[in-house]
This record gives C-alpha cells, sequence and structure tokens, in this order.
C-alpha cells in the first residue's frame, strides 16, 4: 500500500495542498441551464405564474391613481361608491397575484430541490465511475464540497436567481413602459438613471462574481483538509498534532483576529487565498454593490419626484398619475436592488457549475461500469456524447476490443507480460520496470522485497485499479483491458493491509458488494472459515452489530477476519492479499493465519507477505527489489542463490523471534 501516502499527510505542514483542486470547464450560462434541462417544463411554468403574479399588482398603481383623483375631484358624484368599487378591484388583483405568488414560489423550490437532488445522484455516480488515480489527485473533502456547496448553489441559481432575473428584467421593461404612458419626460429621466445604474453595476457585478467562485474554492480546500484530519483521528491524537492541523486548518481559514483594524491585508509569509480573506473582499464588494443600487435607486426617486411636483404644478399630469409614476420607480428600484443580489448568486451557479460539469463529463481512464437509473438523462445533462467529450487527463488509453470479454469463468492463471508502470499522479519515477511473472491457477505466489518496492502495485494492478504504462497483465490468457471490469473483479477477492470496514453492521459489513441474498449459514459458513465467526457470535447483537465508522469498535485482528470472510464470501477464484506490517499479539496472529490458510485452499493467490510464516508456505516466492523481480523459486531455492532473500529472511527471523 501507499504508506508513505497516506501516512505523509499528517506530518507534512502542506501536504493537503499538493492535491489539485477541481478543474472547471468554462462556465456559462448555456451549462447552467443544460444541468436544469428535466425540470424546464416546471420552471417554465414556475416562470410564467411569476411574471403574471408580480405583473398584477402592477396595475394596483394606476387604479389607485384613479381613487386618488376622485377623491381630490370636486365634481364627483357618488365619490365613495367609486372609491369603493375600485378598491374592490385592487384586493381582487392583490389576492389573486398573492395565489399565484405561492404556487409559483411552491413550484420553484420543488423544482430546486428536484434539480439538486438529481445532479448530486448524477454527481455522485460520476465520481464512482473515476479511475484509482482520479482519487489519487483529488482530495476527497474538496470532491464532497463539490457534490454538497456547488449543487447548493446551483439549486439557488437555476430555481431561484435565475427566474428572479429575467422577472427583475420583464418587471423593469413593464414598469418603464407604464411611465412612459403616465409621462414620457419624467420617465426618460428615470430612464436615464437605470442606465447609468447598469453601467455602474455589470463591473461590479463581474467583481463580486470572481470572488464568489474564488470563496468557494477555497472553502472546498478548507473541507478537504478537515475531512482529511476528522478521518484520521486517531493519527492525529496520537502524533499530539492536534495543534498543528488546527494551525493547517486556520491557514487556509484564515485568523480575523491577526487584522486588528479588520481590514484583511496581505502579508508577505502568509497565504492570499484564506476563506476570511476572499469573505472579507465579497463582503465589502457586496454590501457595496447593493448600497450602490439602493442608493441611485432611491436617489432616482427624489429627482423624478421633485420633476414630477413640478409637471402636477404646470398641470401636466394629475396628482393621482404622479403617485401611481412614484409607485413604478419604486418598484424599479427595489426590483434592482433584489435582482442584483440575485445576479451574484447566479454568477455563482455559473462558476460551479463549470466545475460540475467537469466532473459529470469527465471521462475515466479506465471506464468503470456503474449502473445508471437513465443514462440518456446523463446524455442530456452533459449536453453531450461521451465520445465527444475530450479526456482532461492524459493516462495511457489503451483501446480495448470491442465487446469486452466475459468467460463463462475463470481459471485463475496470472501473466505479467514486461509490464513497465508509474502511478499517473508521479509519472516521474517508475514503480515497476520489466516486470514479467507467471502465476498458474490454483497456487500461491508471494511476493517479497524492500518497502515500496512496488508490490502493493502489482496487487493493484491486478484488479485494474491503473493501467500499465506498457506489457500487459493477462488472466487466462486474456489482457485485463480486454475484460469485462465487473466480471473481472467479481472473480477477484481483495484483503487489504488495513481492510477497510463500514459504519454497517457484520453482516453488511460481509455481504458488502454482493447482489444476491444470503442465508445466515452461508454467513456463519465464510465467517468460521475466517476465524470469525466465534467472536462475532460473542456479542449480544452478533451478526447485527455495528462495527463503528471505519470499523473502529473492532481490533485490528477481528478487522482482518471479517475482511477475510468478506472475500470469502464472493468465492473468489483469485484471492489478493496484502499482509498487514503491524504487529498483531500472537494470538490473533495465529487466528489471522489459520484464516488465510483455509482462505487460500483451490484458488489463485497472490499475497504480498511480510510474515515469516506465510513467505514460508507458499509454493512461489518472487522477490521484489528496486521496482524489478530479481528472483522467483521456492523458499529454500532461494535460501540458497538470493542473496536479498537471504537478508530479508534473516531480519524477518531477527524481527519474529523479538
Ligand atoms: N497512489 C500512488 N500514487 C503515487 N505513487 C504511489 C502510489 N501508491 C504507491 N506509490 C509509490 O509507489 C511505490 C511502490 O509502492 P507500493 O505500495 O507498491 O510498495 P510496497 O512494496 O507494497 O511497499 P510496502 O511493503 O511498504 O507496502 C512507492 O514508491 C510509493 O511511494
Amino acid at each position: 500500500m501507499s504508506e508513505a501516502a497516506s501516512s505523509s499527510a499528517p506530518n507534512h505542514p502542506d501536504a493537503f495542498n499538493q492535491t489539485k483542486a477541481v478543474p472547471s470547464e468554462t462556465p456559462s450560462l448555456a451549462n447552467l441551464l443544460r444541468l436544469a434541462k428535466p425540470e424546464w417544463p416546471g420552471l417554465a411554468i414556475a416562470c410564467f405564474l411569476m411574471i403574471v403574479a408580480e405583473s398584477a399588482p402592477l396595475l394596483n398603481p394606476l387604479l389607485l391613481a384613479d381613487a386618488y383623483d376622485t377623491l381630490v375631484d370636486p365634481e364627483a358624484v357618488d365619490r365613495m361608491q367609486d372609491i369603493s368599487r375600485t378598491m374592490i378591484t385592487v384586493l381582487v388583483v392583490h389576492s389573486v397575484g398573492s395565489f399565484l405568488g405561492f404556487i409559483r414560489q411552491a413550484l420553484m423550490s420543488v423544482a430546486g430541490e428536484r434539480v439538486v437532488a438529481r445532479l448530486r445522484n448524477l454527481l455522485f455516480v460520476s465520481l464512482m465511475k473515476q479511475e484509482m488515480s482520479f482519487f489519487d489527485e483529488h482530495q476527497s473533502g474538496e470532491l464532497i464540497s463539490r457534490l454538497t456547496s456547488d449543487t447548493a448553489v446551483l439549486q439557488i441559481g437555476t430555481s431561484q436567481a435565475l427566474p428572479e432575473v429575467i422577472l427583475g428584467m420583464v418587471k423593469l421593461v413593464v414598469c418603464m413602459a407604464l411611465m412612459f404612458w403616465i409621462s414620457a419626460y419624467l420617465a426618460i429621466v428615470v430612464l436615464g438613471c437605470v442606465v447609468v445604474l447598469f453601467c455602474i453595476s455589470i463591473p461590479i457585478g463581474t467583481w463580486l462574481g470572481k470572488l464568489s467562485r474564488e470563496y468557494q474554492n477555497v472553502l472546498g480546500t478548507a473541507q478537504g483538509h478537515a475531512t482529511e484530519v476528522l478521518g484520521a483521528m486517531r493519527t492525529v491524537q496520537s502524533f499530539a498534532a492536534e495543534k498543528r492541523e488546527a494551525h493547517r486548518y486556520e491557514k487556509v481559514v484564515g485568523d480575523p483576529d491577526q487584522f486588528p483594524l479588520w481590514w484583511a491585508t496581505h502579508k508577505k509569509d502568509q497565504d492570499k487565498t484564506t476563506t476570511y480573506r476572499v469573505g472579507f473582499f465579497k463582503a465589502i464588494v457586496a454590501a457595496g454593490f447593493f448600497t450602490l443600487i439602493f442608493g441611485v435607486g432611491f436617489g432616482c426617486l427624489y429627482v423624478s419626484l421633485w420633476y414630477g411636483f413640478k409637471l402636477v404644478n404646470d398641470g401636466e399630469i394629475t396628482l393621482g398619475e404622479l403617485t401611481a409614476f412614484q409607485s413604478y420607480v419604486f418598484y424599479i428600484g427595489a426590483g434592482l436592488g433584489q435582482t442584483s443580489s440575485f445576479v451574484s448568486k447566479l454568477l455563482e451557479a455559473q462558476g460551479a457549475s463549470g466545475r460540475i460539469m467537469y466532473l459529470l463529463n469527465r471521462v475515466p481512464a479506465i471506464p468503470i461500469p456503474v449502473e445508471q437509473k437513465n443514462a440518456s438523462l446523463d446524455k442530456s445533462q452533459s449536453g453531450r456524447d461521451e465520445e465527444e467529450t475530450p479526456a482532461i487527463i492524459t493516462v495511457n488509453h489503451y483501446v480495448p476490443t470491442i465487446p469486452l470479454l466475459r468467460p463463462d469463468a475463470m481459471e485463475g492463471n496470472i501473466r505479467f507480460e514486461n509490464v513497465n508502470f508509474f502511478y499517473p499522479s508521479r509519472p516521474e519515477s517508475a514503480v515497476l520496470v520489466n516486470f514479467s511473472l507467471t502465476i498458474p491457477a490454483n497456487s500461491t505466489a508471494a511476493l517479497v522485497g524492500a518497502s515500496g518496492a512496488g508490490k502493493s502495485t502489482v496487487v493493484a494492478l491486478l484488479q485494474r485499479f491503473y493501467d500499465v504504462s506498457s506489457g500487459a497483465i493477462c488472466i487466462d490468457g486474456h489482457d485485463l483491458r480486454d475484460l469485462d471490469l465487473s466480471w473481472l473483479r467479481s472473480n477477484i477477492g481483495f484483503v487489504q493491509q488495513e481492510p477497510q470496514l463500514f459504519g454497517l453492521t457484520v453482516r453488511e459489513n460481509i455481504c458488502y458488494g454482493i447482489d444476491r441474498e444470503v442465508s445466515l449459514e452461508e454467513l456463519e459458513e465464510v465467517s468460521r472459515k475466517a476465524n470469525a465467526h466465534d467472536f462475532i457470535v460473542e456479542w449480544p447483537q452478533q451478526y447485527d452489530t455495528m462495527v463503528g465508522e471505519r470499523g473502529v469498535k473492532l481490533s485490528g485482528g477481528q478487522k482482518q477476519r471479517i475482511a477475510i470472510a468478506r472475500a470469502l464470501l464472493v468465492n473468489p477464484r483469485i484471492l489478493l492479499l496484502d499482509e498487514a506490517t503491524s504487529a498483531l499479539d500472537a494470538e490473533s496472529e495465529h487466528l489471522v493465519q489459520e484464516a488465510i490458510d483455509k482462505a487460500v485452499v483451490g484458488r489463485t493467490v497472490v499475497i504480498v507477505a511480510h510474515r515469516l510464516s506465510t513467505i514460508k508456505r507458499a509454493k512461489q516466492i518472487v522477490v521484489v527489489d528496486d521496482h524489478r523481480i530479481i528472483d522467483s523459486g521456492t523458499h529454500d531455492e532461494l535460501l540458497q542463490r538470493c542473496t536479498k532473500y537471504q537478508e530479508l529472511i534473516q531480519r524477518q527471523s531477527m524481527h519474529s523471534s523479538q
């Protein structure tokens, strides 16, 4: 296993900055709309209702103007009757508007929830499909941030911000038309102010959008760090690294107390992009933006009122018309203020759409078949076929024989043919060089060698977590890359160095990945073989006992035996065992060893072996040194001719006798 990679993280101050941020496709409104495509009909109806609901009250100022004028009209015959008729109409218009407003609000909110739920599912499926090297390069916390906060931003963008911005524009046009109808001169004054407002708000709005995107990015980095540390609390506490981790987190989030006057200046030795610093400028620009819109908007109101008084005084318009006009100016001012806040949300959503599109469209270097409920939706979401999509990272793309092979049964003959390999995230260092090895079906091969020699990598390549850089790996004579990946993996059992259990029950953990019903008898049988049954039935809830997050409630030996039971339930033709380097106590080791001895019978087994007892038992021992195979044979043969093996055995013997 890549111990180096995993253990370096808590100790290296900047380890979490080494992973790449999720790239973005060009953010665009078209992308944003595409992501909400299935909700278009609902959103269109909601938009229509919104326009009707919001336009209806625009009639009221005109009706009220009539009422005002009737009130001050000395020639009116039945003044109160006329006013009452008008006021009833005003109330009806208002009620219809409110009711339609309720329907559109409900429709939009539900459409938003549908957008976000669908996107999260699609995004999760897309993440599940990515090859292992993708996860080597991107921190899980950052991906979680894309899955939660980016999708939420997109939900607001498509179901609220976009319709509100459209409404704002419609309102502006309708109000301006009504204002021109009342008084063209007065309307021209207001129109001039609106144009000035637009010219000022566009650059500030763009700046705000940029800051919002930056804020989301840095928040993703902070989340990535927090997820990594919270998932490794035992390591953090055992290294007494809490303070260091808090400091690392603070480096991304920023410390507001460092800036006595609140102003987030950039000090030379500090990172420019902390959430506080970006958030600080985002808050100031947003406040300035809204103040400007409201300030200039109300300034217009007063200027036009002033000019309006003159027009009433000159007898050009009535007092009622002036009140109606002012109401429209007010609508425009309030509408622009509201629209501007939604414009910034829309810009945020545009930025998020770029990152989401990248993840949805990313073509995995090793296509993993993941069942998708609605495949056509995937295409409509991304807006293009997979074939058209450019591969973002360049790994050795191998064109498989189409269709992929799914033989009836696997015999389990393994052959490495002159394999060379480097990890895509570290292309400068070769991990396997001219690696050729044959493991006949039903035999056991033990890989031995120094730490970092490449043994776990061999196991990873056999499961096709990565593709070889050159050469080939064949199973029963078929290149791995020509085989159906789910068929391949369903025939391989894998017990990791540090077995990964899930926060589920023992039963669910053993049955993990099994699609069929598993009877209790079968469960008990594999657990017995794995020496796990006895300790499981001692617990009050037996197979229904929860194991805690990542199996924290179990001992190392218990976790390993459950992992062996899980691998056995698959009844794999090939069993891969990456032996734990961490010492188990003698009793546990004996029980695990016994479980392994039972598990290897009748299948091809590849063991990354660390224990002398395991090594000795293997029919074929492969000595890996400096990323190459330097010798292979039985224990006795190698003891006679291979110096490296002799050294290794000497070290192991000393270790066992200690
Ligand atoms: N995901 C990865 N990305 C980049 N490099 C990796 C990755 N995993 C392992 N490596 C590197 O590949 C080399 C071989 O690692 P590997 O885990 O195969 O060694 P190993 O022989 O199994 O070691 P050990 O016995 O300590 O588990 C190491 O130099 C390691 O740093």
